[in-house]
């Protein structure tokens, strides 16, 4: 048996929301030796208690060990060493970049200042990446951090809040348990940023929560993903991946995909293909297979089992279930329309509906008219189709010929209605800390900064003199080629050496 979650008691979150917000202004985290040391020690509390991941993912979700030590534990292990390797470089102050010659002297740079308090609320289906992940990033850029793990993955819940215990300072970084009314208390407190993932309805829930303070907030949500399968795809390529894509995790991934619009002429090959794949991956069928997740919970399995009891298409692989055990099989489906229930819906289950379409604008077209943000977009063909589905569409990410595939350090983030905000690699911190400017103005240049005091008599010419820059347009707004001439004219228009020719202008004029 694994750890039983507990849930916070209400009359406690205010006090420790207080306690975490109270060490980040006693600047408890802002020493970047104290940061490294909690990723470290919180690497090593994953680590020892690995198996208890592995354990609390196949409790909640039949998860097999591949799978939670490939994208849970060795996920958010990789994360974090990846993190402690590269934070000196992160946290040094950047130069300020593209500064006029005038403003070097006021040694502008970027400074990256932790935001303060912060709160992350996980998702249920990774619940170790994706609860975790943001962590990572948030004790990297020093903040203190609340979080709230998804109740529907209790027994991972329970699991993240002992490592959490076991590996960082209880002062700094605490776990609140529940669901939605202790949510919503957490939602009450003010917060320097809320980080979520989870769906668009919650999602909006917090976004007007977080505004009475303007708190910045992440939203990861979820997307009905396209797939757009082109006469010039390979059919086993297209297969064997979307398949992968809807059997990891029995298809609760934010970014797998929610359909296939297949040109015509490709899908009896596509569909064969399928079979086959489907006979590879599961020899003895997924419900005998020890790699094959099971439905989170009854209410997420009876919103399934309605999706697929009213579609208007014809199964055309898997098809059965099994209430008692929440087992639902990888099932093709062959729809008719994007208006299908297998369509107009985020499945986050292993429903595969194909829609044959007569060419790659119709597909594109009927792509766009269902959810023109999704997360993200799988587009299969030559490079023309490729680049021809890019350039027609919008999404948070694309994977090329490939499933949900995502490289652990690249951005990764919605746009539009599948959320805002980017977190992963370097992207885990720069989403948690402020880039304050600095500048310090040195007293010897008083004499040429004093043209801004009054009285302004005589100093506006001077001053336009030396920072106006000159167009290189015209008002057609096509690019004027004055070369020499521009520069003459400009003292430089912008370049170091105008820069400095126009600094002399007005020091010569005080
Ligand atoms: N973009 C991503 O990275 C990503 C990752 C995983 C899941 N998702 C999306 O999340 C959805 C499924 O995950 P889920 O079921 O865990 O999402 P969810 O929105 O139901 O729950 C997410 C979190 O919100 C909390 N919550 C639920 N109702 C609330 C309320 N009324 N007020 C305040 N808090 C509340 C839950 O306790 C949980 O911690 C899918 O749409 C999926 O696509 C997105
Ligand atoms: C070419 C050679 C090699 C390279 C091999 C490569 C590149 C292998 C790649 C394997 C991959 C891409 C495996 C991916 C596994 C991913 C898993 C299991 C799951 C990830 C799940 C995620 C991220 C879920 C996220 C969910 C979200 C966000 C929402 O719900 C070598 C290295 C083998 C050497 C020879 C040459």
């Amino acid at each position: 048996m694994g750890l039983d979650l507990e849930f916070t008691p209400q009359d406690q979150i205010q006090a420790r929301v207080s306690a975490a917000r109270k060490s980040f202004l006693e600047h408890k985290t802002r020493d970047v030796e104290f940061r490294l040391v909690q990723l470290r020690k919180l690497y090593w509390a994953i680590k020892d208690h690995e198996h208890e991941l592995v354990e609390a993912c196949t409790q909640d979700l039949n998860k097999p060990q591949f799978e939670t030590e490939v994208a849970e534990s060795g996920w958010i292990l990789n994360d974090i060493v990846f993190t402690t390797r590269n934070l000196h470089k992160w946290v040094k102050d950047e130069k300020a970049p593209d500064i006029d010659l005038s403003f070097k002297f006021m040694n502008p740079k970027i400074r990256k200042d932790p935001l303060g308090c912060v709160l992350v609320i996980g998702a249920f289906n990774f619940p170790f990446q994706l609860t975790l992940g943001p962590v990572i990033g948030a004790i990297a850029a020093g903040n203190t951090v609340v979080i709230k793990p998804s109740e529907n993955a209790p027994r991972c819940a329970a699991v993240i809040q002992k490592v959490i215990e076991i590996g960082l300072d209880p002062s700094c970084y605490t776990v609140i348990q529940g669901a939605v009314p202790e949510t919503q208390a957490l939602l009450a407190e003010r917060w320097d940023k809320i980080f979520f993932t989870g769906g668009a309805n919650v999602g909006r829930i917090i976004a007007k929560a977080a505004a009475p303070h303007l708190t910045p907030v992440v939203l990861e949500l979820g997307g009905m993903n396209p797939a757009i399968v082109t006469k010039n795809a390979n059919p086993r390529l297209v297969a064997r991946r979307m398949l992968w894509g809807k059997t990891m995790n029995a298809g609760q991934v934010c970014t797998s995909q929610n359909y296939l619009l297949v040109d015509r002429q490709l899908v009896p090959q596509v569909v064969e293909e399928f079979k086959k794949a489907y006979k590879e991956f599961f020899p003895k069928g997924a419900k005998d297979s020890p790699d094959y997740s099971r439905i989170i919970n009854d209410g997420h399995y009876q919103r399934l089992k309605s999706m697929i009891d009213n579609t208007k298409g014809k199964i055309l692989m898997g098809g059965t279930m099994d209430e008692k055990e929440r087992f639902i099989e990888p099932t093709l489906v062959q729809v008719e329309s994007v208006d299908d229930s297998l369509c107009t819906q985020e499945s986050f289950g292993p429903f595969i509906p194909i829609l044959p379409v007569e060419n790659l604008d119709e597909a594109i077209s009927l792509a766009n008219g269902v959810q023109s943000t999704p997360l993200g977009l799988y587009p299969f063909g030559s490079k023309t189709d490729i680049e021809k589905i890019l350039a027609n569409t919008r999404s948070g990410g694309v994977s090329c010929n490939d499933a949900a595939l995502h490289i652990p350090t690249l951005p990764f983030g919605g746009v539009g209605e599948s959320g805002y905000g980017a977190y992963r690699g370097r992207a885990s911190f720069d989403v948690w800390v402020h880039r304050r400017p600095i500048t310090a103005s040195p007293s010897w240049l008083e004499s040429i900064l004093s043209i801004r005091y009054p009285p302004y008599a005589g100093k506006l010419s001077k001053f336009k003199a030396a920072s106006a820059l000159v167009p290189d347009f015209d008002r057609d707004g096509r690019k004027l080629r004055l070369g020499w001439l521009r520069f003459i004219l400009t003292l430089g228009g912008g370049s170091t050496k105008a820069g400095a020719g126009r600094a002399a202008v007005v020091a010569a004029g005080e």
